[in-house]
């Protein structure tokens, strides 16, 4: 029906429904109650909400875009699952399907892109009731680098019109810009956003050197680059291998059509073709604009760096 409209902006369209749809998943488990926690690992868990807004994304971008490559971090359910037919969404905003599509992305097909899926972003925050710090991610790359996003928090909270809502979806598209929200310049001093609950002793090194007047230690790789956007922080530095490709593909693709840039903590780009491995190894640095960007590579100690990429 949108045949005429590129592929890039009709997939930014259908992930910003999609989001929509899965932030309405993640409220409802929680309203339930009963949260199905399973552990993956050390510091690693997934709930019934992971499971299920999973499920909607994967299913429902792959019913309408059936040659794309879609990575999801709970690729490895092991029941397959139900998808309940309420969860297969079709609708696209129609306002993304307005945006003008740069012209170096108008040719692009789906065998040239990866989706990469985070349903649920701050899976530890979202156990503990630190509700706003949860996000759903969608990133898209093309030819391994995030061109296109949506971060979605499913308990932001609105006035619309006089109206109370919950819920929106920040969007990005290279060579166009962002939507969704308003996004302020960084503060004046120096504010380090970092993780609330994977903390070890090399985050905590690479903290200390960058003489900020304050860290934000709060949840989720999306909400840490909300938290740049909107003004609230000036750096996010992780020197820790723990956040994969999903979790950094949507807020790279938000960050950068915003003039941001995000790296690991060596000031390397990551890849997010289909064969790459999921772990960022090497760490998460990003702010708002490079000079930003610059003023904390250049404080990572060397040996910093060779200890993660040594690992
Ligand atoms: N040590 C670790 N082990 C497992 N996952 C980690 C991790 N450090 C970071 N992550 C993942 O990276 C994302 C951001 O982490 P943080 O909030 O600590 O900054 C989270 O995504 P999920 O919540 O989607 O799993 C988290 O699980
Ligand atoms: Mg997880
Ligand atoms: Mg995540
Ligand atoms: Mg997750």
């Amino acid at each position: 029906m949108y045949g005429s409209v590129p592929l890039i902006v009709r997939l930014l369209a259908s992930s910003v429904s999609v989001a929509n749809r899965a932030g309405k998943i993640v409220r409802d488990v929680m309203s339930k109650g009963e949260l199905g926690i399973v552990e993956k690992g050390k510091d690693d868990y997934q709930t019934e909400a992971d499971r299920s807004a999973q499920r909607c994304i994967v299913a429902s971008l792959a019913a309408q875009y059936p040659n794309l490559k879609i990575i999801g971090e709970e690729d490895s359910l092991e029941d397959e699952g139900e998808v309940v037919s309420d969860w297969l969404v079709n609708e696209i905003d129609k306002e993304i399907l307005k945006l003008q599509c740069p012209p170096n992305l108008q040719e692009v097909k789906e065998e040239d892109i990866v989706v990469w899926v985070d349903p649920l972003d701050g899976t530890s925050e979202y156990t503990q009731g630190f509700l706003e710090h949860v996000t759903v991610l969608i990133g898209i790359a093309v030819n391994e680098t995030p061109v296109a996003g949506v971060i979605h928090q499913p308990y932001y909270k609105n006035i619309v019109e006089g109206d109370k809502k919950i819920g929106r979806t920040i969007w990005g598209l290279h060579g166009v810009g962002v939507g969704g929200f308003t996004p302020a310049p960084p503060p004046e001093s120096i504010v380090i956003t970092t993780t609330r609950s994977h903390s070890n002793p090399v985050v905590e090194e690479a903290l200390k050197v960058m003489n900020a007047s304050k860290v934000l230690r709060v949840g989720g790789a999306g909400y840490k680059v909300l938290q740049l956007l909107e003004g609230n922080a000036s750096i996010y530095v992780f020197a820790s291998p723990g956040c994969k490709k999903w979790d950094t593909c949507a807020p790279e693709a938000i960050l950068s059509a915003a003039g941001g840039k995000l790296t690991d903590i060596l000031g390397n780009f990551y890849k997010y073709g289909a064969n790459v491995t999921k772990p960022n190894k090497t760490g998460v640095l990003a702010a708002v604009n490079n000079e930003l960007h610059s003023y904390a590579l250049e404080r990572i100690p060397e040996k910093l760096q060779e200890t993660l990429a040594n690992k």
